[in-house]
C-alpha cells in the first residue's frame, strides 16, 4: 500500500536515515517510535511526498499519487496558529486541498467538514479564531482537517503531544476507528504503551529501522534498548 525501500536521507551531511525499509498497509494502525532525531519526522516527510527525490524507493498503492491519497498532519508546534483563520477554515483546508484552486467548496464539502468537526468534538468552536484553542483543541481540529480531506493514508506526526489523558483515549480510538474502515494509519509518537495498546504494527527507528511487526514481535527488551540506549551514532540520548 506504502512503503519505502532502501531510503536514505541526508540534510548536508548529516544522515538522519539510512537504508531504510518499511511497509504500511491498509487497514493497518502503525505507530513508529524512536528516540528525538531518530529520523521519524524525516520518514513521515518522505511518505507524504514532502522531501523532494530521496535516495531510495517510495512506493505506493498503483493508480495513486501522494497528493491524492495523503492527509498529513504536521506537528503541532510547526504551525503558525496566530493565522487569522477559524475552526472552520482550518478544517476546509482539508477539502479545498484537495478541490485544487480552480473549483468552489461546495454543499458536499461543507456538509464534509461539518461531519469532521463533529467527530473530533469541536463543532462547537468552529467560528473560533484558531489562536483562541487550547493544544488539545488544536490536535482536534488539525484532526478534523485530516478526516475532511478523506485520504487513503493518514500520516500524523505526534499527534498526543500536549493532549490530555482523556483526549488522548479518544483520539486514539478515532484513529484505530479510520484503519478499521480500510485506511492506512501511521502515528509517529514517543509513547510506547498507547502505541502497544492501540496499533497493530510497530517500527522502532533509530536513523535505522531497529525492529519492525506486531507489537508483540517488536516489543522485546533487546529491541528497546537498541532503539534508545545509545544511537548508532555513538552517543547515548539522554532526553529518551
Ligand atoms: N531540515 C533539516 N536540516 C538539517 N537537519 C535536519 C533537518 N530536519 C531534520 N534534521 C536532522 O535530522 C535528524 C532527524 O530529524 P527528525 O526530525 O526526522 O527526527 P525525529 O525522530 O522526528 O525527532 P523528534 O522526536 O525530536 O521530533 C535530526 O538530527 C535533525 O536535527
Amino acid at each position: 500500500m506504502l512503503g519505502v525501500e532502501n531510503l536514505t536521507v541526508r540534510y548536508g551531511a548529516h544522515t538522519a536515515l539510512e537504508g531504510a525499509t518499511v511497509r504500511f498497509e491498509a487497514g493497518q494502525f502503525s505507530a513508529v517510535i524512536g528516540p528525538n532525531g531518530a529520523g521519524k519526522s524525516t520518514l513521515l516527510k518522505v511518505l507524504a511526498g514532502l522531501l523532494p527525490d530521496p535516495q531510495g524507493c517510495v512506493r505506493f498503492d498503483p493508480g495513486h499519487t501522494p497528493r491524492q491519497c495523503v492527509s498529513y498532519v504536521p506537528q503541532q508546534q510547526t504551525l503558525d496558529w496566530a493565522f487569522p483563520v477559524t475552526v472552520w477554515d482550518v478544517a476546509m483546508m482539508g477539502r479545498t486541498g484537495r478541490l485544487g484552486w480552480l473549483r468552489w467548496a461546495g454543499r458536499a464539502d461543507r456538509q464534509k467538514v461539518a461531519s469532521a468537526l463533529e467527530e473530533t468534538g469541536v463543532y462547537d468552536l468552529r467560528h473560533r479564531h484558531i489562536g483562541a484553542l487550547s493544544g488539545g483543541q488544536r490536535q482536534r481540529v488539525l484532526l478534523a482537517r485530516m478526516l475532511a480531506r478523506e485520504g487513503h493514508l493518514l500520516l500524523l506526526d505526534e499527534p498526543l503531544t500536549g493532549v490530555d489523558p482523556a483526549t488522548q483515549e479518544g483520539l486514539m480510538a478515532l484513529l484505530r476507528r479510520q484503519a478499521d474502515r480500510g485506511r492506512a494509519v501511521v502515528m509517529v509518537t514517543h509513547d510506547l504503551d498507547q502505541a502497544r495498546r492501540w496499533c497493530d504494527h510497530l517500527v522502532l527507528v533509530n536513523r535505522r529501522v531497529i525492529a519492525d511487526g506486531t507489537p508483540d514481535e517488536v516489543y522485546t527488551p533487546h529491541n528497546i534498548e537498541a532503539t534508545f540506549s545509545v544511537s548508532h551514532l555513538g552517543h547515548t540520548h539522554a532526553e529518551a
